[in-house]
């Protein structure tokens, strides 16, 4: 049994071993899609394997779609080299339920995969093409948050997007230079109409990808290598629409005890990658059912029956409300604090964590009586009941492979949102007090300790990728285990950057609090589950 168009063609071998095989033709799909293309996809990793492609598989299969969709990948050019092609863009999917089933399904919604290169001449050139149909409704983008930014830390552009915006839009190499190019030939095409839809998990994901695509556009118009219509195409939501997204669904990475059901069952080559980029790749997927996709309703070009999937569309005030709902209190915060603390007790599993009654105090803690205080309710998902499906059934599923060290990828990056948010709502707040918040500085302690690299007996262990690592670890090599002395000046500098906690602790007066637990999970081995157990508990 091998994942391409040949080896599926024995249906029966395949269905025997418990897979569901696209029930439509996907010829024809393909044939019907690259003519008249209505949804590509960038960001070809596993979320989007996962759900999106998992949402068009079933309306295909359901008859409720006749055409499916193109992914294209503009930073890990591997993924579609060593995946897509070779399986013919097929890919299987394990759906890992809280009941210890598993569904397994073979996805034949994509139907092309493209480098989004603009040194490849036949990818770019192809995707150039897609943008100038007139079918094409929506541009959607699973690209981590990082894969937005045009500016550094200083708020400076950097200096690939700087050379793309002097160089105009013929031959861009950055991420967002080249949609922004893509889009410029829509534009030149007639000024046709789209959504670009972020369904990246950050705040407001919509104004992240149009602040990017117009740094493009101004900076093109500004040197005249575009029109100033070109900016007013992109800025006019008639035409060209950025609507804001909360997405949710546990994905982990390809788990080897997933690799093994499969090779069990007879699939040969499924085994994970890890590429030169850090994507952690196969050709199955495997994720937990639960699921939500709320997009705001703002489709210039309209769009296909999508709720058929079981998506969402609303508004944007109901969207905004929903993410801050996942992302700043109920789902996302729980991860990384479980990530964090999980690195340094040497968990390997989030569901494990969950079994540790101090970890999940902690969680339940953050969640029911720091965040929840503070969420305001989107109607059409109820927080309470989120955060218990959260806390009881999904996090700790035993048979979802997730780890503490997947998650904490990019920290840096998130705790602004996840944490600061709630924190910013207690300043404002005229009943709550910042100061009466005790877990999330401890969290915040607690990702200073990780950053030391040396876990709670000891032992040096490798930090998940993080943009600011290059300059934050230097720091805390400086600092050891016992050793507690001048540590407030030497993590003064972070503790006061509004860039990583979305506010300067010092103003908040949560300092003090974060420096003094930081100490004591300092003070040698097993100081932090010490320090841990000691403020859980505290009444
Ligand atoms: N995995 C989940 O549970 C989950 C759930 C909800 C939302 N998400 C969102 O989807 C994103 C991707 O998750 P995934 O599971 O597909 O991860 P993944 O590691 O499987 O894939 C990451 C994707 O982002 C691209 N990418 C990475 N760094 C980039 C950069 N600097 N610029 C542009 N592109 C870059 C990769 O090439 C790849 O296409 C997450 O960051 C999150 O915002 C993930
Ligand atoms: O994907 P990230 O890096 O933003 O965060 C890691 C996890 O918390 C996240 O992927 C969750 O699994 C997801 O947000 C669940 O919907």
């Amino acid at each position: 049994m091998k994942l391409y168009k040949e080896g599926l063609k024995d249906h029966a071998l395949w269905e025997e071993k418990g897979y569901q095989l696209p029930k439509y033709n996907r010829e024809k799909v393909a044939d019907a899609t690259k003519k008249n293309p209505f949804w590509i996809h960038f960001g070809a990793g596993n979320i989007f394997r996962a759900f999106h492609a998992n949402v068009v598989q079933n309306l295909l299969d359901a008859g409720a779609l006749e055409r499916g969709l193109i992914v294209a990948e503009g930073y890990d050019y591997e993924i579609i080299e060593k995946m897509n092609h070779p399986h013919d863009d097929y890919s299987i999917l394990v759906t890992l339920k809280a009941d210890g089933t598993m569904e397994k399904s073979v996805t034949g919604s994509v139907v092309e995969s493209l480098a989004l290169d603009s040194e490849n001449e036949n990818a770019f050139g192809r995707l150039k093409e897609i943008f100038a149909s007139d079918s094409l409704q929506m541009a959607t983008f699973t690209i981590t948050e990082k894969g937005y930014s045009v500016t550094d830390r200083h708020g400076e552009v950097v200096p690939d997007v700087k050379k793309d915006i002097e160089n105009g839009p013929e031959k861009p190499c950055s991420y967002m230079g080249k949609v922004a190019s893509l889009l410029y030939t829509r534009f030149e095409n007639g000024r046709k109409p789209i959504a670009f839809v972020s369904t990246d998990n950050c705040s407001h994901n919509g104004d992240k990808l149009s602040t990017a695509i117009l740094t493009f556009a101004r900076g093109w118009a500004s040197n005249k290598s575009v029109s100033q219509e070109f900016v007013e195409y992109v800025s006019n939501p008639k035409e060209v629409s950025f609507p804001w997204s909360m997405i949710d669904k546990i994905t982990p990475r390809p788990n080897a005890s997933v690799e093994e059901v499969l090779q069990n069952d007879g699939v040969e080559e499924v085994a994970p990658i890890i590429t030169s980029k850090n994507t952690y790749v196969a050709p199955f997927v495997n994720a937990e059912e639960c699921e939500y996709l709320v997009i705001e309703d703002a489709f210039p070009n309209g769009r296909p029956a999508l709720e058929k999937g079981g998506l969402i569309f609303t508004d944007r005030e109901t969207v905004d409300k929903v993410e801050r709902m996942k992302v700043c209190t109920c789902l996302n915060p729980l991860h990384t604090a479980l990530a964090v603390f999980g690195c340094l007790l040497d968990f390997q599993l989030i569901a494990d964590e969950m079994k540790d009654e101090d970890l999940r105090q902690l969680v339940e803690v953050i969640g029911y009586k720091e965040g929840l205080p503070v969420v305001t309710d989107p109607k059409i998902i109820n927080p309470k009941d989120f955060i218990d499906t959260v806390l009881k059934i999904r996090i700790p599923n035993p048979f979802m492979p997730d780890t503490p060290q997947r998650i904490a990828t990019d920290t840096s990056q998130k705790l602004s949102i996840r944490f600061g948010e709630t924190i910013k709502a207690y300043e404002k707040s005229e009943e709550l007090k910042t100061s009466d918040l005790k877990l999330i500085p401890l969290v915040f302690a607690g990702w200073l300790r990780y950053l030391l690299a040396v876990d709670d007996n000891g032992n040096a262990f490798e930090l998940s990728p993080d943009p600011m690592l290059q300059s934050l670890s230097p720091v805390f090599s400086k600092i050891q285990l016992g050793e507690t002395a001048e540590i407030e000046e030497i993590i003064r500098p972070i503790l006061k950057d509004k860039k990583i906690f979305g506010v300067d602790l010092y103003e908040v007066g949560l300092a003090e609090k974060v420096c003094g637990y930081f100490k004591e999970m300092l003070q040698g081995t097993g100081a932090v589950r010490e320090t841990l157990k000691k403020y859980v508990w505290e009444k």
